[in-house]
Order: C-alpha cells, then structure tokens, then sequence
C-alpha cells in the first residue's frame, strides 16, 4: 500500500481532534472527510479505517509508541507509525517517520499481547469490571470479539420492500450483499462501502442497523392495530422496526428526553414511509403519567454503558468511566419502575440494552421484579447476545408481562 500524505494528515487531524479536544470519532470523520471533495471512496475509507483502527487500539499503540497523552503532533505521527509496522506497511521517508524503529515495535507488541488489558487495548477499570462481571474465560473471547472491525448490516425496510427485493437493487449500485440465516431483514455487505448515497437508502428501502439489534423489535411480538410506546426511542432505529411488524397499523409513541433526537425520527420515519408514528418529549414525569395502562406493547430500550457495541464506537473505550455506569444503571432501575406503568393489565413489555454486563442486564430485572412496581410482572423470556458467540453486537433483551 502507498502511502499518501494529505490522506495521513487527515488521519492525524482526525487523532487529535479525537484525543486531545475529546471530539466525537464519528463526528470527527465527517468533519475531515470534507477537507477534500476531490477525495475518492477509497481515499475516504483509508482515512476512516485508519482513524478508527488507531483510536480501537490507543493504549496498545501509545504503550508500544511510548507516549503519553496529551499528544502532541509528533506523538500522533509516532502512534501512526506503529500501525504501519503492525499492518506491514512499509514506511515512507517522511521527516515525521524518520527512525521508526522497526524490530523493537514489533518485539513490545509480542510483549504486549500476553496481557490482556494491553493486547485488547482497554483501561484498566474496564478489563477489571469485565472480568469481575463475566468471568475470565468468557470476557477474555468477548473483549476480543468486541474489538473486530464491525460488518455493514441493512435491515429491510418491508413496508416498502422484501429482502430479496432490495438485494436486486442494491446489486444495481454495485453494492454485493448476502442474507444471514436466523435475521429475516438483514443483509450483510461483502464489501464495505457507503451505503446512504444510494437511491435506494433515499428511497427509504433500507436502515442500516446491526443484527442484534434487529432482534429487538420482533422480540416484543407487536400486532398491527396495537397501542405500542417505545419510551427511549433516541433517533427511532427500533421504532422504525416496530412500525414495520405493525405494518403501519395502530398507535406507536415514541419518548425520549431529547427533542433533538426526536426531530432525527421524525426525518426517518418519512423516508421509511412510517405513518403511524407520533413523537412526544418526556419534559416531566406527566408525560408518562398521561400513559399509565394503555399501551399493549412497551419497549424500554434503556441507556446504558455501550460496552456491547464497542466495535463500532471504539471511542468510547476512551470516554466511559465507571461513575458513568453506576449512575445510568439508577436511571434503568428507574425506568423499569416508572415506565412499566405504561403497560395495560396483561400488556407486555421488552427491557434491552446494547450491554453485556449483567448489572445492566438480568440483574437489572431480578431487581425490578423484586420491587412492589415488579409484583405485578413475570418474566417469559430473555436473550444474551455476546459478540463472541453471534458475531454481532452484544445485547440484551427481556421479555415480560404484567399479570
Ligand atoms: C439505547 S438509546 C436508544 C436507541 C434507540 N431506541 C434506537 O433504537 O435507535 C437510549 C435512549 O434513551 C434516552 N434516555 C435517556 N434517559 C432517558 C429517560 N430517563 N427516559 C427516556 N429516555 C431516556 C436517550 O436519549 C437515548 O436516546
């Protein structure tokens, strides 16, 4: 591979925004990415890879590197040079690569991987946590599978469009795809490539959204014509779903706490030919209170610590601290209290995070039905979804029903 240097200064642009002012890496890219119009598809990819691949793997590569945050731009080039070596890339004779050593990278990488706080690239609060909450054996496979590059999942969207259908079209974009047994709405890319400048996207046939989280909707077994409340809905990923499995029949609310990501479903759910869809900010405990025991359907798809989705926002590695998680999981307990109420009598509801962590998970359950809001609920089912196990997103999904 040659090296390009506009492309690698893009890179470091991006390293720094990301490290050193705390940016967003999604965010960050996107700023980048618009430096050069001039810049093709695969000039694009090299800098969104990279960046992604050197923020996945800072602590192992500023360990090798031997630097220290904050960064300063000949760190940034440092940090950039051990991910040439590890990826085999020949180094080019730039000023700012100048005496990379070669060999002694490559020995403290051995050294490295045999631990495994260093090997997967992680703080050390979080490998402790991991291991104390999973186990040695299953945290060592998860971690690992948490840190693979994610695949590009579509879910279909079938109130336009059946699967095999949007397979056919996207083959006119050139986009390649395949199905993956057990998810009906999914197709996966065989090669990545930007998927939202395509008609079909504009078109609203497709969401991109990985395939555990395509099990959430389905798991709370919605019938057109029901009252359904997704009360964390954020920007509507699972909302859309749901409209779809209620073939736009019936009352779906939508809450969340932020106006700005309501405004996003709103765009979305137009695109996706949604009509049944009516969104509503929860300003006060009122909101909720005006929906005590009416809907059928209730999904609380609950904040939570992100740890399960890590492969594709490796950032987060860098900017959740465990206060944060004690802190989000009293807001799950709260939520499950609070909003089950919600729920007509006989109603049924699906508690899911994007964690792995049982705290977050099953405990979380345990707890609420110990409780006196909890009396009233019994637990039919739930799901474990471990990356190291489905190949995607961790997860977690519950499936309860008031009596
Ligand atoms: C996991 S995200 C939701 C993702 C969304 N359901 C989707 O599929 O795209 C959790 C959402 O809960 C919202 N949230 C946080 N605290 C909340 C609360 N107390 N009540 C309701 N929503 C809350 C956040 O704004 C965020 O959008």
């Amino acid at each position: 591979m040659r090296l390009h240097r506009n492309l690698v200064f893009a890179v470091i642009d991006a390293l720094n925004l990301i490290f050193n002012e705390n940016e967003y890496a999604d965010k960050v890219i996107e700023k980048v990415l618009r430096y050069d119009k001039r810049w093709g598809a695969r000039d694009r990819g090299f800098i969104a890879e990279t960046t992604y691949d050197i923020v996945r793997w800072k602590r192992l590569y500023a360990e090798i590197a031997e630097v220290k945050e904050p960064y300063t731009r000949p760190h940034l080039f440092r940090l950039f040079a051990v991910w040439c070596v590890l990826k085999g890339i020949r180094i080019p004779d730039w000023k700012q690569l100048e005496g990379t050593p070669e060999r002694r990278i490559k020995g403290r990488f051995d050294e490295l991987s045999k631990i495994r706080k260093y090997r997967e690239s992680i703080p050390d609060w979080m490998d402790q946590l991991g291991e104390k909450s999973l186990g040695d054996k299953l945290w060592t496979k998860e971690i690992a599978a948490l840190n693979k590059q994610a695949e590009v999942i579509l879910r279909t969207n079938t109130l336009k469009i059946q699967r095999e259908g949007l397979g056919t079209a996207l083959q006119e974009h050139e986009i390649e795809t395949e199905t993956i047994p057990d998810y009906p709405y999914a197709l996966k890319l065989k090669e990545r490539k930007n998927v939202f400048t395509t008609e079909s996207f504009k078109d609203g046939l497709f969401e991109v959204q990985d395939a555990s989280s395509q099990l959430v909707a389905p798991y709370l077994d919605v019938k057109p014509g029901q009252r359904v409340v997704d009360a964390c809905a954020g920007a509507g990923g699972k909302t859309l779903h749901l409209a779809a499995q209620m073939q736009n029949k019936g009352q779906l609310i939508a809450l969340d706490i932020y106006e700005s990501k309501l405004k996003k479903l709103k765009v979305r759910a137009r695109r996706n030919g949604v009509h049944n869809v009516e969104t509503r900010v929860i300003e006060s405990n009122k909101t909720i209170k005006k929906l005590h025991n009416s809907a059928d359907r209730l999904l609380l798809d609950a904040p939570c610590s992100g740890l399960g989705v890590l492969r594709r926002n490796p950032d987060s590695k860098w900017k959740l601290v465990p206060e944060f998680i004690d802190r989000i999981m009293g807001v799950q307990q709260e939520i499950l209290q609070n909003y089950s109420k919600i729920l007509k009598k006989g109603g049924q509801m699906v508690y899911a995070t994007c964690s792995v962590l049982p705290q977050e998970n099953s405990e979380q359950v345990n707890q609420f039905l110990a409780t006196e809001a909890g009396t009233e609920f019994s637990l039919i089912k739930e799901n474990k979804v471990y990356a190291s196990k489905s190949g995607y997103d961790g997860f977690y999904m519950a499936l309860l029903q008031k009596q």
